[in-house]
């Protein structure tokens, strides 16, 4: 196994441009290659996440150049009309590529397999086959029942009224919400729960606005959107700088201080994760907030109490500034954290008690208080990138940490610990 030793950062300071949002990526590419006209989509994502939803409509037939660094996507849309690939598609751990793809494809005449790593098939996604099949999905599940893989027999849905659980993850509503305009009749979606993660719905519907359709949101409890509508080109899109990799910056400068620019994300952000330059503030960071850049410095960080339901991913590089705050922490309403890359709970709660944290892992929640020595450790990483990069913190904080298997930030941001270095000092 690869490690990659940190050394002690005594300072960061200077500036990083943040690469594209993923949720954005992803979106945009599937909805570019669903429409009509040919659709330039500039800053995209280059990760892992990308690679498979671009490698599954290349599968079916959408043509999509790339420019050299993979950062600009020419994508010609197919109007609806996707060809039936000739092998399984194979989706990773990639939930904005799986569950958007699993609904949309069972609006579309084919057949399809969708497959992916193993810990997607531990990943449930119940609920949105579950939605799929009130409205006349054929959606067969070919290993255990609410988990993928999955065989799709696309056809035509006519809409309706439907319940969807949103209790679990946001993107089984971001799924059916895309895959809406596609049946013949209107939809009403009702959610039954809690629905979790609603940010990332503005971020749906934002982007479905972008390609000319509307969706009615009442209060998050139901969603109409007309039916018998094609996705239309808005020609040229820009996707904006992902504010979940912002989070490591922002959290780097607050610990170690120096002054950093983050450019890419800011006032303007369309992402619920830019809140956590918020929860930042209150933890003691000093930010100005321009449109499209924050630049961040230290301050006394002081421990928090709160609810992170709205930012689950961000949400955990405060587990790790915990280790340097005045006080305990506490991060609530997060229990899908255990259904993500891996249980989130439990790993965060493992490797911040190896450093010496003491933490109180719930259900729904973890507390962790700061340690009065920080132990050299290695830090497992459970093919997780977010904790990798997460754990990089304790580096930050001015102490040696190894981290096992770095590569597997190539899930969401490949070059995390290169741009970290080049603000280091
Ligand atoms: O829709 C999206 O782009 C995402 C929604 C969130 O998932 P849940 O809705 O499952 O919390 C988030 O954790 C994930 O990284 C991206
Ligand atoms: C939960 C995540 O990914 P996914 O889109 O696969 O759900 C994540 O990136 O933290």
């Amino acid at each position: 196994m690869e490690q990659l030793t940190l050394k002690p950062i005594s300072k960061v300071s200077g500036s990083v441009t943040l690469p594209g949002s993923k949720s954005l990526s992803n979106r945009i590419l599937l909805l570019a290659a669903l429409a009509e006209g040919t659709t330039e989509v500039h800053n995209l994502l280059d990760s892992d996440d990308i690679r498979h939803m671009l490698g599954a409509l290349e599968q079916m037939g959408v043509d999509v150049t790339l420019n050299q660094d993979k950062t600009v996507a020419t994508v010609k849309g197919c109007a609806g009309k996707l060809q039936t690939p000739q092998q399984p598609l194979f989706l990773g751990n990639a939930g904005t590529a799986y569950r958007p793809l699993t609904a949309v494809l069972a609006a579309t005449q084919g057949v399809y397999e969708l497959i992916g790593e193993p810990r997607m098939e531990e990943r449930p996604i119940g609920h949105l086959v579950d939605a799929m099949q009130a409205l006349g999905a054929d959606i067969q599940y070919l290993k255990n029942p609410d988990y993928p893989p999955l065989r799709i027999n696309g056809k035509s849905l006519s809409g309706g009224e439907v319940e969807i659980d949103g209790s679990i993850s946001s993107q089984f509503l971001t799924a059916l919400l895309m895959a809406s305009p596609l049946f013949a009749g209107d939809t009403c979606i009702r959610i039954k729960g809690e629905l979790v993660s609603k940010p990332y719905i503005d971020i749906t519907v934002g982007v479905m606005a972008h390609f000319g359709v509307n969706v009615i949101n009442d209060n998050y409890q139901t969603f109409s959107v007309k039916g018998g509508q094609t996705y239309q080109s808005p020609k040229r899109i820009m996707v904006e700088g992902d504010a979940s990799s912002a989070s490591y910056f922002i959290a780097a400068a607050a610990i170690a201080g120096g002054e950093v620019e983050i450019n890419g994300v800011g006032k303007q952000s369309v992402q619920g994760d830019i809140d956590f330059a918020k929860v930042m503030e209150q933890v003691g960071a000093k930010i100005d907030w321009h449109d499209e850049k924050l630049v961040v410095r230290k301050g006394a960080l002081r421990g928090v109490d709160i609810d992170a339901n709205a930012i689950p991913d961000a949400a955990m590089t405060l587990a790790t500034v915990a280790l340097f705050a005045d006080g305990p922490t506490a991060i609530r309403n997060i229990y899908n954290w255990r259904v993500k890359e891996t249980d989130r709970l439990a790993a965060m709660a493992t490797e911040l008690r190896k450093i010496g944290a003491e933490v109180v892992e719930g259900h729904d929640f973890i507390e962790i208080t700061p340690p009065s020595t920080i132990h050299l450790t290695d830090i497992d990483t459970y093919n997780d990138h977010r904790i990798a990069m997460c754990f990089s913190m304790v580096a930050v904080g001015g102490h040696e940490v190894i981290i096992n298997d770095p590569g597997c930030t190539a899930k969401t941001f490949p070059t995390y610990f290169d741009v970290l270095a080049s603000i280091s000092v």
